[in-house]
């Protein structure tokens, strides 16, 4: 139900969004396209009408019925998108298929049915528009006895006809609309697979050919279907002076009184209008939808205060998570495996993976080997080339930016494979990379930047999450003797932590090695939290405890964050006094995380009890 609700919400906004780059694109276009077709004898043609409009009314009369475009462009592309997710879901389902991999006329036939529903936001907010664009004409030609604001039109057609006026026109919009999109969409999709490179995703042809394809898409639209706007213009301009003919009676008479080129005056300004407005609303539209980062940062990250470590190969360590009161638990291939046990490491991870994950309260994620081992796109293919997927991917030893790349753009491909034949795309798979090397802690910025960057990247289906301190490895790298106070450790943690804050991502401490030694890890634990680690790693049960409770804010900082977000909420200003404080995001954000702590733990109790 998440998923459905997300989709929702990053369709709707990303419609919304490309609704309203595709006004400002073309609205003048669009007045002159109207004038033109319900004053075609007024102007010698589009430049005419252009220019006259411009020296009569100056800027404005090209961006009149704006408000109204807006209006009708944003309710219209937002509900089209939506209704065009779910009627490209109804025939995936009606032809088996995956909803992402339809025919060009599937998806023609997805677009054309969303239509129906799109045009019954589109016809009053258009009839509108269409009367505010030809204010001046109607006035002048002593067809109103005023001219009006968008406010006034509504008022006076509704105390003249009632609410039902605003649907004059529903029948020609209906008409127009239901083969225009079929063409526009399929023009779309014909456009993008036909500048698609070959092996590539036809979502990956970037933004020129991006807007190129939706201005097509635009020119597909209006070529099939401009008479019937034509006809559909008049209707609603012209019920300003009474009621009109009916769709038919109207087509006739303009055919026979003003010629057939009467039906395609003002579609030249409409094919010029079509690319910048189009090309706008598509471009604004794909890189909305698909940009994962935009939609799962509404989504609550696990609370990881306890990492743990479960050889991969080892049944019986892998049987016991799920009796484990454990935040995160990470199926090893890596560290905890000797090389001669990777392949069966692997194999029992794929094997178990989803059993255990279903029978576990806690995350279940899987660590691959080291992009420089060689061995990672094995693991990436054996774990991730099949569904359902672990949700938590932890990647060791990252030493440059490349790398994070490579993990991101290969995990992708090997998941759109595994989903394409027919599954619903599972959630997002959360990524977890290491530092463990100079190199790897003097180049984390751009690592994190480029994780970030190939994860926003088009139907990308992971995120990055946090970053691990790999101290032994990064002990060995260096060289460091180590000590029982780690102070020898303190700036790669402090740099760590700073950098993963830097850019909201979660930061996890340094494993204690000395699983017996309760003591000491239960201080360390209590310095890596004060420091603001988000967790540490852990390689044996007996340390789950030692360490969540470290992680815990004590109950006066709880009640603190609980008051000060109540206050917040209350007065919702940028910063205020709190406790005789100065509050402002920062420590919003510091409130909020605890309180997710705070909700997680009790969650976690209640699932104790059931
Ligand atoms: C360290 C161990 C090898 C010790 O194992 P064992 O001798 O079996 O311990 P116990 O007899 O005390 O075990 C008691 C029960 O607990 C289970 N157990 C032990 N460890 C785990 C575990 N990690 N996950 C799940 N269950 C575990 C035992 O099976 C016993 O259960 P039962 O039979 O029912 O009584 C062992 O703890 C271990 O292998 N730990 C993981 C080591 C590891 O993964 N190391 C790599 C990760 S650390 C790292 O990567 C560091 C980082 O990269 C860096 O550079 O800093």
């Amino acid at each position: 139900m998440a998923e459905i609700f997300k989709e929702f919400i990053t369709t709707f906004l990303a419609g919304s969004a490309g609704g309203t780059a595709c006004v400002y694109a073309g609205q003048p276009l669009d007045t002159v396209k109207v004038k033109l077709q319900t004053f075609p004898n007024v102007y010698s043609g589009t430049f005419d009408c252009f220019k006259t409009t411009l020296k009569t009314e100056g800027l404005r009369g090209l961006y009149k019925g704006s408000v109204p475009a807006l209006v009708c462009n944003v309710s219209e592309n937002a509900v089209l998108f939506v209704a065009l997710g779910c009627m490209k879901n109804m025939i995936a389902y009606i032809t088996n298929k995956q909803s992402s991999n339809l025919s060009n006329i599937e998806n023609a036939c997805a677009g054309s049915l969303s239509s129906i529903f799109s045009s019954l936001v589109v016809c009053p907010t258009e009839l509108v528009k269409c009367r505010m664009q030809a204010m001046s004409e109607l006035y002048t030609t002593g067809k109103l006895e005023k001219p009006m604001s968008p406010y006034g039109v509504v008022r006076s057609m509704i105390k003249a006809e009632g609410v039902l006026s605003l649907f004059n026109g529903l029948t020609s919009t209906w008409v127009r609309e239901m083969p225009g999109y079929f063409f526009f969409f399929y023009g779309y999709e014909f456009t993008r697979n036909l500048l698609t490179a070959k092996g590539k995703e036809k979502d990956d042809i970037g933004v020129v050919k991006t807007a190129f394809a939706g201005g097509t898409a635009g020119l597909c639209l209006w070529v099939a279907i401009f008479p019937i706007d034509v006809i559909k213009s008049r209707i609603q301009v012209m019920s300003v002076a009474g009621k009109q003919e009916g769709f038919r009676k109207t087509l006739f008479h303009v055919a026979r009184h003003e010629g057939i080129r009467a039906l395609y005056s003002g579609l030249l300004p409409t094919v010029i209008r079509t690319y910048p407005a189009n090309g706008a609303l598509f471009v604004t539209y794909e890189y909305t939808k698909d940009t994962k980062q935009f939609v799962n940062q509404f989504s609550r990250r696990p609370v990881r205060r306890a990492l743990l470590y479960v050889p991969g190969h080892d049944v019986r360590k892998v049987t016991k998570i799920p009796s484990l009161q454990v935040d995160c638990t990470v199926l090893d291939c890596e560290d905890g495996v000797a090389l001669d046990k990777k392949d069966e490491a692997r194999s029992k991870i794929a094997e178990m993976y989803d059993d255990i994950a279903q029978k576990s309260s806690c995350e279940v994620g899987v660590r691959i080997n080291a992009p420089s081992s060689g061995l990672a796109k094995n693991d990436l293919e054996v774990l991730f080339g099949k569904v359902p997927y672990p949700s938590c991917l932890v990647v060791p030893k990252i030493d440059d930016h490349h790398e994070i790349t490579w993990i991101c753009d290969t995990l992708r491909d090997i998941v759109l494979n595994a989903i394409l034949p027919k599954q619903v795309p599972p959630n997002v798979i959360r990524i977890i990379f290491q530092i463990e090397s100079a190199r790897g802690l003097l180049g984390m910025k751009e690592s994190v930047e480029a994780g970030i960057a190939s994860c926003a990247k088009i139907r990308c289906t992971s995120q990055i999450d946090g970053v691990i301190f790999g101290s032994d490895d990064f002990c060995a790298d260096l060289g460091i003797s180590r000590t029982s106070e780690a102070i020898e450790l303190m700036y790669a943690r402090q740099k760590i932590l700073t950098t993963a804050k830097a850019y909201g991502l979660q930061a996890i401490d340094m494993v204690y090695i000395d699983y017996k030694d309760t003591d000491g890890l239960r201080r360390q634990s209590i310095e890596g939290f004060k420091m603001g680690f988000t967790g540490k790693q852990i390689i044996h049960p007996h340390q789950i405890q030692t360490v969540q409770d470290a992680f815990i804010p004590d109950s006066q900082k709880i009640e603190w964050a609980l008051e000060l977000l109540k206050a917040y909420d209350e007065s919702r200003k940028g910063a205020f006094t709190f406790q005789g404080q100065m509050i402002d995001l920062p420590t919003i954000l510091q409130a909020r995380n605890i309180v997710n702590i705070y909700k997680h733990i009790n969650e976690q109790k209640k699932t104790n009890a059931e």
